[in-house]
């Protein structure tokens, strides 16, 4: 990864970029965008669901957690950081802890829309070598000992370079449940949905505090498994606290849609997981404060220690 590549400081923010170059991740959402047919999505009885737990996907973990009256806690993590066996025990680790859905980023050497601390996550596994098959080798062994679903992250692309519908196929094959492309182009959406859509993959679009309206309601239409509502402008990072504005967000989509809503950006406290409960998320995910503590740690064994009482921290909030 070019690590000269200028950060995008958090004031000028992608947000803002989208109004001066043509392809700033938040442009890619201000283009009209043509909702698709939805697919009709087979929903088995709950109790086929509860049998093979492991396999509910994104949505019906939602609706579970809904009937509980429960909120979804997504920790983010890079795969390969620090190296691809230390994310496998990461994984079990974070499943084990209570994580509802657990994102896992395919490190890429120009994530646009990450603020430092998980491109520096990326080189790191990035330079152990860590790519799309050696993850996925990783995912086959480690996906059957999980109890809650992952939603695999990635730029698109990785996506393209390997061809849509072969990547929807592998992604499948060893048990990916959702995906989340933060940086494709929204009129390419129509060709990764349909391809997800083919193999039962849920491709969750991301909405943010600057989106329009309009433009919100066809993304909140055309995502599946759940919204993501980024909650602030600039790229991903831990930030001190989260912006009062998401809890107006949450109302004005909630007024749209029945789909859950995750938020993320920024949140790095229990006292922030807790605060965005409060006003109504369905989810809560958390990257930056996840990684940080995984990558930086003095070693693998210590990260995952670290990684165990911080996780249990966060969802202790939700309980
Ligand atoms: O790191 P944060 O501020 O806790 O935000 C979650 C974020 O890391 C994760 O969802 C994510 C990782 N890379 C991204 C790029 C765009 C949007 C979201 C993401």
């Amino acid at each position: 990864m070019n690590m000269s590549m200028p950060i995008a400081p958090k004031s000028a923010s992608f947000l803002h970029v989208q109004h001066t170059k043509p392809h700033s991740l938040f442009r890619l959402y201000s283009q009209n965008f043509l909702p698709f047919p939805l697919k009709s999505s087979f929903n088995p009885p709950m109790a086929i669901l509860a049998v093979a737990s492991s396999t509910l996907g994104l949505s019906e973990t939602f609706s579970k957690l809904k009937q509980d009256g429960k909120v979804a806690f997504i920790p983010y993590i890079t795969a390969g950081d620090p190296d691809l066996s230390t994310t496998a025990e990461a994984l079990k680790v974070l499943d084990t802890c209570g994580s509802d859905i657990i994102e896992l980023g395919v490190p890429y050497s120009d994530p646009l829309a990450d603020g430092p601390v998980i491109q520096a996550a990326a080189t790191r596994a990035l330079a152990r070598g860590t790519n799309l098959d050696s993850i996925l080798n990783m995912l086959n062994e480690v996906i059957p000992q999980l109890s809650c679903p992952i939603a695999l992250f990635t730029y698109y692309n990785p996506i393209l370079k390997r061809g849509v519908e072969k990547f929807m196929i592998t992604v499948k094959e060893v048990g990916v449940h959702g995906l989340v492309v933060p940086d494709v182009p929204l009129e390419e959406t129509a060709l990764l949905r349909q391809e997800a859509s083919k193999h039962n993959i849920e491709l969750v679009l991301l909405t943010t505090p600057t989106t329009p309206r309009e433009r919100m309601k066809a993304i909140v239409e055309a995502t599946e498994g759940f919204l993501y509502l980024v909650s602030a402008v600039g790229v991903t990072g831990a930030r001190t606290s989260v912006s009062g504005k998401v809890q107006s967000l949450l109302q004005e989509i909630k007024a749209e849609t029945n789909k859950p809503v995750a938020v993320g950006f920024g949140i790095s406290k229990p006292e922030h997981v807790k605060q965005v409960a409060g006003w109504g998320a369905d989810g809560v995910i958390v990257g930056s404060a996840v990684v940080k503590i995984l990558g930086e740690a003095g070693s693998p064994e210590e990260g995952l220690k670290n990684l165990e009482e911080f996780t249990k921290s966060l969802k202790s909030a939700l309980i």
